[in-house]
């Protein structure tokens, strides 16, 4: 059964097989000792659990019924009491100890197993993690975070669960059954063909049962998972939801959802419960059938087909062997309806694996990030030349060119503003200079270094970055504005937030700078958001400094502060700030122009605005001046929306 059909992650997938193995080999060897022990101690309970059935066969046959002398197999003659009361005492001692002894084994398999898998476990996600936040920003723009997540945890998980429970029901599997079935066999291998004859077919009837349910339960889970989204989204967007009176609509799509998940469920338990009385009848099968030949052999003293005696009339079977076989059929079956779950697991965990392994293993991104020229004493100049781009859709197939013969030069210091319409390619452009992605042709450099000859690391801790959306980690105020710089001073992340206008709204918050931002930010504004932001970027004192509309939702007022604070903070770095309210750019060295993917104008304020082209008209409608439009832009701007 291929368990992941539509596997999200089928790139990832390791090329050879046997990525438990070797997952096992790479993370567990360390610990190789404890996972041994776990191992034997599983095996010494699970050999102590055959005792008593055993002890109490003998005891039958020898102390209640004396049909046969008391002896036990490796024990010798001579340490057998010779009265019958210390010989009931001898096996009442062997029966308690094998069950406290099987406890403490159980006790030990445990501690030592799960400590293993634990341990295990823990060392794979991390490193899981690792490699995960090493992929490229296209990994996660064509991923759900829920699925990026699911790697960490459910595939993480579910090698976990494989270790800790799969491996120990196949031990369970393998000493319990096998050890009944051998001793079974040795005492009269012909009566115990029948209940060993039912182990096939209980295993086979667990894997049905687990063929059968596995596509009924990848229903009930996503019929799960489409309600929680539904519920989720509800939840999320409940203004909106009020404000257009749509609960009644919304009650519905919860009860369509809520009806499929009901149906799946209904679905798979109406098979769920078929399966364990189908698993006790065939137990029971056998166990009536060794009790009718066992049974009739006792009472009459013969069996009744010659089969069970090997053709011999005067071969008996005592009561006490016939008890053994009894209460060894019966066990049976707790162990072997968890074969379809094993086979299941391994399934899962081999999938889950390969996955990791696939992903641990991919060291494209590692080998960009480490091979590079580190950078030193950075200017900023930077330069593209010729620019062409396109993102890359989940198959990693060229979508639609979004930036085309982008060439353009900044010099040290200058202060370059990016304008144009929106969509037009300016975030993307800068994007390119942070490298997160690579460009399809044409090359940029920083400082006459192309991007791509650099240490990613080292080209990131020189160019400094303030998205659209800041994201705010949950912590305080200070931890988000020390982000990613340890060793700074109070006075420096002071210094940092008054330049980006953000210290006089902190020092109002009850906690100063020891508030907590709430997860993502949530307890701010979007203006006070943007400005933590850039204060923390201001910390990290960039050579190379991109604003990406960094001051959007900040006041006008504010934006006066912040824009006064660039003036110096500009003099010894290179600023890049991409700007849909001009009056941030207007006293920019450069503006480049920007339109469908391409520079279309490129110039100072003056001079964009003497060309009479988009940058002027753009200028005239944040200005007011309407009647100052040539018609034909009044239409496009009419058409694109
Ligand atoms: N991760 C992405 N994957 C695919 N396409 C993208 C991605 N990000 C942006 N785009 C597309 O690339 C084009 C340029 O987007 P970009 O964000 O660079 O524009 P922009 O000029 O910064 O726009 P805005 O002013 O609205 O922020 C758009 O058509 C957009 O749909």
């Amino acid at each position: 059964m291929p368990p992941d059909e539509d596997d999200e992650f089928a790139e990832l997938r390791a090329e050879e097989g046997n990525a438990i193995l070797r997952l096992f080999l790479e993370y567990g060897r360390e610990r190789l000792l404890t996972f041994v022990g776990g191992a034997v101690a599983a095996v010494v309970q699970m050999l102590m659990a055959l005792v008593p059935s055993f002890v109490l066969a003998i005891a039958i046959d020898s102390l209640f019924f004396d049909t046969r002398a008391f002896s036990l197999p490796l024990v010798p003659g001579a340490w057998i009491p010779g009265n019958e009361g210390a010989q009931f005492l001898l096996a009442g001692g062997l029966v308690a100890t094998s069950y406290a002894l099987s406890s403490i084994f159980s006790w030990a398999n445990n501690y030592l197993w799960n400590s293993f898998s634990q341990q295990f476990q823990h060392s794979v996600r991390v490193d899981t993690y690792d490699a995960l936040q090493r992929q490229g920003v296209e990994f996660f723009d064509n991923r759900q975070t829920g699925e990026v997540m699911s790697i960490l945890n459910n595939d993480v998980n579910q090698l976990e669960g494989f270790l800790t429970n799969n491996l120990n029901s196949l031990i369970t599997i393998v000493v319990r059954v096998g050890g009944m079935g051998a001793v079974m066999l040795l005492i009269n291998w012909r009566l115990a063909l029948i209940p060993v004859a039912a182990i096939p077919a209980l295993g086979y009837l667990s894997y049905w049962f687990v063929e059968t349910i596995h596509p009924k339960y990848q229903e009930v889970r996503s019929a799960v998972g489409k309600l929680n989204s539904r519920l989720e989204n509800n939840i999320g967007g409940i203004e909106t939801l009020k404000s257009f009176t749509t609960e009644p609509f919304e009650t519905d799509r919860v009860r369509d959802s809520s009806r499929e998940y009901l149906d799946a469920q209904w679905d798979a338990i109406t098979t769920r419960i078929k399966f364990f009385p189908s698993l006790q009848a065939t137990t029971a099968a056998a166990y009536v059938s060794v009790f009718f030949v066992g049974g009739w052999w006792v009472v009459t003293g013969t069996p009744p087909h010659p089969f069970f005696s090997g053709g011999d009339p005067t071969a008996t079977l005592t009561a006490g062997t016939l008890v053994l076989f009894l209460n060894y059929s019966r066990r049976f079956v707790y162990p072997m309806r968890q074969m379809g779950q094993i086979i299941n697991g391994y399934q899962y965990a081999e999938a889950a694996g390969e996955r990791i392994v696939g992903l641990l293993d991919d060291d494209t991104r590692v080998s960009a990030e480490s091979d590079g020229t580190e950078l030193e004493e950075v200017e900023g100049r930077v330069e593209f030349d010729d620019v062409n781009f396109a993102y890359r859709d989940e198959d990693g197939e060229a979508e639609e060119t979004v930036l085309r013969g982008i060439s353009f030069e900044a010099d040290p210091g200058d202060y370059v503003g990016l304008v144009g319409p929106t969509g037009a390619g300016k975030s993307t452009t800068m994007k390119l200079l942070l490298r997160f992605y690579d460009p399809d042709s044409g090359t940029i450099t920083l400082d006459g270094h192309d991007l791509a000859d650099l240490d990613l690391r080292s080209l990131r801790e020189h160019v400094g970055y303030v998205s659209q959306e800041p994201y705010l980690f949950y912590g305080t105020v200070a931890e988000n504005i020390a982000y990613g710089v340890p060793d700074h001073d109070e006075a420096a992340m002071h210094e940092a937030a008054e330049k980006a206008g953000a210290h006089e709204f902190v020092a109002d918050l009850e906690d100063g700078y020891d508030t907590m931002v709430g997860e993502r930010g949530v307890k701010l504004s979007g203006g006070q958001r943007q400005r933590i932001a850039l204060a923390r970027t201001i910390l990290r004192d960039p050579d190379v400094l991109v604003l990406d509309e960094a001051t959007s939702h900040v006041d006008n007022e504010t934006e006066a502060v912040i824009q006064n604070s660039l003036e110096t903070l500009t003099e010894d770095r290179t600023v890049f700030a991409i700007a849909h309210r001009l009056s941030t750019v207007r006293d920019a060295d450069q503006i480049l122009v920007m339109d469908d993917g391409e520079i279309v104008e490129q110039g100072t304020h003056g001079e964009l605005i003497d060309g009479d082209g988009l940058y002027a008209n753009l200028w005239h409608v944040q200005v007011g001046e309407m009647e100052a439009l040539p018609q034909q832009f009044v239409e496009r701007s009419l058409g694109a929306e």
